[in-house]
């Protein structure tokens, strides 16, 4: 850190700096060049006031997620909702940013975790201690700095606590690890990192055996981009009032109704075109679901697992608006979520039930085209969007997930015509919960077979079974299998 009169630089890279006005508080991204000597300035007006407080919010928020997520009481997003209700000061900028810092901070706990001592870290994960203030704030400087997509925030935030500015090795193989390091030495930590920090050590042994791991933990480091779904055939019409209203949209080049937003920065629940239920917000590994299911207009479908809903719109959808698709749960709350969403976009052909688990009896048993087990999973696929899973899941829970999965495929099933379809998914990438599940499921179920598909987002071939990655299409990872049930023989 140098001082020249007025203004304080805090080096970020080696021609670019951070300057704060010392009378006025506004903080700068600065340029400085060799040709023209003085600066320019590259990146913004931050005004260092403001910026305290928000990161006062920020260190509460981020308080309050890790506790509720490390007591075992919440998870992250439940919990930074809550946040932002108990918080409605809070404008959409503070909120943004604030919600950006907290996922970095679980983004990247496998490797800022290691710069607490051992003791506090321990205590912290238990959730028996609080986090102190300034090891709060030194840990969100160290995640925006890793994640490098906030840096002018870093830099005010390093400017405050008196952390010299990280410098990373050049020309490093793996950046984020270099940027790691970096962060060590500032610290005066001799922690070491490698990628696979990014997970718990008992998850890489679970995955499949040919898993290219390190495209896995290379999607970590960032969140997927938010996709939709069009739900009008109109999409042309639909993409360019999307467009119109500020957002970035990249069609996916096989799936006509998937749209990545490249900059979610307009909330989209608030636009017309939403209101009239046009798009829902989708995965778009969850579309590929409902696209391996391919349930035909007119059929009769039972979605077992429903929930909020997101593949019973999906399957509506692609049944286009005719047929009947019943959506269950046995958490019969959720599915008010789904009401109020097939009640938006006009579905005329969804109804809900509740179901108690058990196999289906009387005229239901056998009585549908197709049925789909979107079984609750360890969420190991969703990672991605909701990186406090990591830190939270154990592996027990991965054999007990993979139990109950058995116990509702095995109840699921029993709605099966002759002649049907049983499309088992999860959004887990341990086979143990997958493949395992639906070969245990045939070994005792002759009258099931696999039925092969085309992979949703390349087209090729797939034998029954599919495992959609995170690094296929920018998205979550999610598995799928398709069960056709024998014909009776008459
Ligand atoms: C992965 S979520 C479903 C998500 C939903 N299909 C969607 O696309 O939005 C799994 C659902 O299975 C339900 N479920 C069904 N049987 C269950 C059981 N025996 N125990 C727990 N959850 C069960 C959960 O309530 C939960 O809504």
């Amino acid at each position: 850190m140098r001082n020249r009169g007025k203004f304080k630089y805090f080096h970020l890279k080696t021609a670019i700096a951070l300057c704060k006005q010392a009378d006025t508080g506004l903080c700068y991204i600065i340029r400085i060049t060799a040709k023209q000597p003085g600066v320019s300035i590259v990146a913004g007006d931050l005004n260092a006031k403001k910026f305290r407080s928000q990161m006062k919010s920020c260190g509460n928020a981020a308080r309050a997620v890790l506790e509720a997520v490390f007591g075992g009481r919440r998870p992250a997003d439940r919990a930074l909702s809550g946040f932002f209700r108990e918080n409605r000061q809070l404008g959409s900028r503070d909120r943004q940013f604030i919600s950006e810092s907290v996922y970095a901070l679980l983004r990247g706990w496998g490797v800022l975790r290691k710069f607490l001592p051992e003791e506090r870290r321990a205590g912290l994960e238990s959730g028996e201690i609080r986090i102190g203030r300034v090891e709060l704030d030194a840990l969100i400087f160290a995640a925006l700095y890793l994640e490098g997509t906030n840096l002018q925030q870093a830099g005010v935030l390093a400017a405050e606590l008196g952390i010299p500015w990280p410098k990373p090795e050049p020309d490093a193989a793996s950046p984020y690890l270099a940027r790691a390091a970096a962060l060590a030495a500032v610290f005066g930590s001799s922690a070491t990192f490698r990628d696979s920090d990014l997970v718990p050590e008992w998850v890489l042994p679970l995955l499949p055996p040919d898993f290219p791991a390190d495209r896995f933990l290379a999607d970590l480091r960032r969140r997927p981009p938010m996709w939709l779904r069009l739900q009008t055939r109109d999409r042309d019409r639909l993409a360019a009032e999307l467009q119109s209203c500020g957002l970035a949209l990249r069609r996916h080049p096989r799936i006509a109704n998937a749209f990545a937003v490249e900059n979610p920065k307009v909330n989209l629940y608030t636009l017309d075109s939403f209101r009239r239920g046009e798009f829902e917000v989708q995965d778009l590994a969850s579309q590929c679901i409902g696209l391996a299911a391919a349930p035909k207009p007119g059929e009769r479908w039972l979605d077992a697992c429903a929930g909020a809903g997101g593949k019973t719109l999906e399957l509506a959808d692609l049944m286009e608006r005719t047929g009947t698709v019943v959506a269950c749960d046995v958490r019969s709350y959720k599915l008010d979520d789904l009401r109020i969403r097939a009640r938006r976009a006009g579905f005329p052909n969804i109804v809900t039930r509740e179901w108690d688990g058990k196999p289906f009896k009387g005229k239901q048993a056998g009585g549908y085209d197709g049925v789909l087990v979107d079984a609750p999973c360890s969420c190991s696929g969703v990672w991605r969007r909701n990186p406090d899973g990591r830190w939270t899941l154990k592996p027990e829970d991965v054999e007990e997930a993979a139990a109950l999965q058995q116990r509702i495929l095995e109840a699921a099933s029993t709605a099966v015509r002759s002649g049907g379809l049983l499309i088992y998914a999860t959004c887990s990438l341990f086979p143990r919960e997958n493949g395992g599940v639906v070969d245990a499921f045939l070994a005792s179920h002759e009258e099931f077979a696999f039925e092969p598909f085309e992979h949703p987002l390349t087209g090729e071939p797939c034998g029954g079974m599919l495992q959609v990655r995170s690094f296929d299409g920018d998205c979550d990872s999610m598995f799928v299998a398709r069960l056709r049930r024998k014909e009776a023989e008459s």
